[in-house]
Formats: C-alpha cells, structure tokens, sequence
C-alpha cells in the first residue's frame, strides 16, 4: 500500500540527508522520483544536505497545486513512481492534502521531510496537517544534541548567539552563525530557559555565578 510518511526531527538531525539517499536508493533501481521543496538554503529549486550532497527539485509556489502539478506531468508521459518533499514545513496545509491524495488517488509512495515546530515552540501549519494525515511520522535516529549533552528536541532561532521569541515564522536560515540570525538545537529545559551555547558559555564566566560547591546546602 502507497503511504505518506512524514519524517521529522529538529533542525540538522538529517532529514535532507535521508531523502537524498531514499532518492539514490531508488533512482538506482531504476525508479524515477518528482522531488518537490520550498526554501532550500541552496537556493531555489535545490534540495541539500549539510553533508555537501545536493539535488535538482521543482520549487513550491504558494497556492500551487502539486496534485494537479503531477497529474499534469503524468499525462504528458512522464513518470513519478514516488514522491519526495523537502522542507515540507514550509507547505500550506491545502498542498499537505495534495500530497495525501496523491498517495490515495494516484497510488504513489510520499515521503515528506519536515521540522515539526518553529522557533517558539508552534507546530507549523503544514507539519500539523502532516502529523493529522501522515499513515506515519518516523522520528529522525541521528539525534542532533543540546550544547548539554541532551537530546535536541527543540529548534531556537538566535540573534548574536541569544535566543529570540519575536519574529516571523519562516526565516531561511542555518544553524551555527553566531553573527546574524541563526539557529540553534536546545532540549526543552534550555529551550525554555532560553539558555543557547553561547549565554551558557558567558553565564559560567560571569562573576556573579558562584562555583556549586561555594552555594549554602550544597
Ligand atoms: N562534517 C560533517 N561530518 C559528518 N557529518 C556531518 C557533517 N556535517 C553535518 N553532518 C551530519 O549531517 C546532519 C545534517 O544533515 P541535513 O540533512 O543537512 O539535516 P536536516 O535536513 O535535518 O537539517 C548533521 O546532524 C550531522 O549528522
Ligand atoms: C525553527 C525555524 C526554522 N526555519 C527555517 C530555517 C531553515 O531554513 C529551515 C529548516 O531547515 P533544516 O533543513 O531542517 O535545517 O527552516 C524557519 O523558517 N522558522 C523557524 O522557526
């Protein structure tokens, strides 16, 4: 049976990196993929990985209809024996419904790869209607990690390495760039404490914090 399979995890966890390999998995057997993304840090039309692998994909558009997209490519004679969506996040809930239907209408495998909340902790539209219609959302094993040693489970967007809470949803950005906006990966605890590497770092410098075995009770 043909499924919609939502992949997810934090930022950096591999999720780009998976769909490029199920990709050559396949297309080495001689299967031919549609490839759909929106917002590659790449640029348009690309689907990357931070391990350096890229690939060629068709860019979403608002309000495209990428049911009606593989409907149209189909009828001219081409092929798409699955389908790959990157930074499925970023898809309008209407084009998560497509892409159901083209597992149910047109019996064709979904495989879509998406962070799950933004940088408030708030489900993204489209990853919620994923979570809602996906036949299974498999969780990424390659654990990214909080500067704690903590499983990441939480994606913070960081200014100068401090963690902000005001802003638009979608900013295209990476993890990792301590000048501008950035991006960083926090476990609950330090997401919600709004502790990134780098407040961590200047908080354990900063005079005013006592050495734990100087602190009364301990
Ligand atoms: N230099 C490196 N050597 C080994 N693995 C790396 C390197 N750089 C990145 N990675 C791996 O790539 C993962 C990020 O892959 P990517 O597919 O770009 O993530 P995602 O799409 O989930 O944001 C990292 O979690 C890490 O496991
Ligand atoms: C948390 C968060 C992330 N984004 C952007 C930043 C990146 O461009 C992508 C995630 O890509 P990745 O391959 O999973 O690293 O999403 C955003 O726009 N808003 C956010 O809140």
């Amino acid at each position: 049976m043909p499924e919609l399979v939502f992949f997810s995890g934090t930022m950096d966890c591999g999720k780009s990196t998976l769909a490029l390999q199920i990709e050559h998995n396949r297309s080495a057997r001689g299967l031919q993929g549609m490839i759909f993304t929106r917002d590659d840090r790449a640029g348009e039309g690309k689907l990357s990985s931070r391990l350096g692998l890229v690939t060629d994909a068709v860019e979403v558009e608002d309000d495209q209809d990428v049911y009606a997209y593989l409907v149209e490519h189909l009828s001219r004679g081409g092929r798409a024996d699955y389908v790959i969506a990157d930074e499925a996040q970023f898809l309008a809930p209407e084009q998560i419904d497509q892409l159901a239907r083209v597992v149910d209408d047109l019996d064709i495998d979904v495989f879509a790869f998406g962070i799950t909340t933004d940088f408030r902790s708030k489900l993204f539209p489209g990853s919620q209607r994923l979570v809602e219609l996906a036949d299974r959302v498999e969780v990424l094993q390659v654990e990214a990690l909080c500067w704690c040693g903590a499983r990441a489970t939480h994606n913070a967007r960081t200014i100068g390495g401090r963690m902000v809470v005001e802003g638009a949803q979608v900013v295209v950005g990476d993890v990792d760039q301590s000048e501008d906006i950035g991006y960083e990966v926090l476990c609950r605890r330090h997401h919600s404490r709004r502790m990134t590497a780098a407040t961590a770092r200047a908080g354990a410098l900063s005079p005013d914090v006592l050495p734990v075995d100087t602190v009364a009770g301990r």
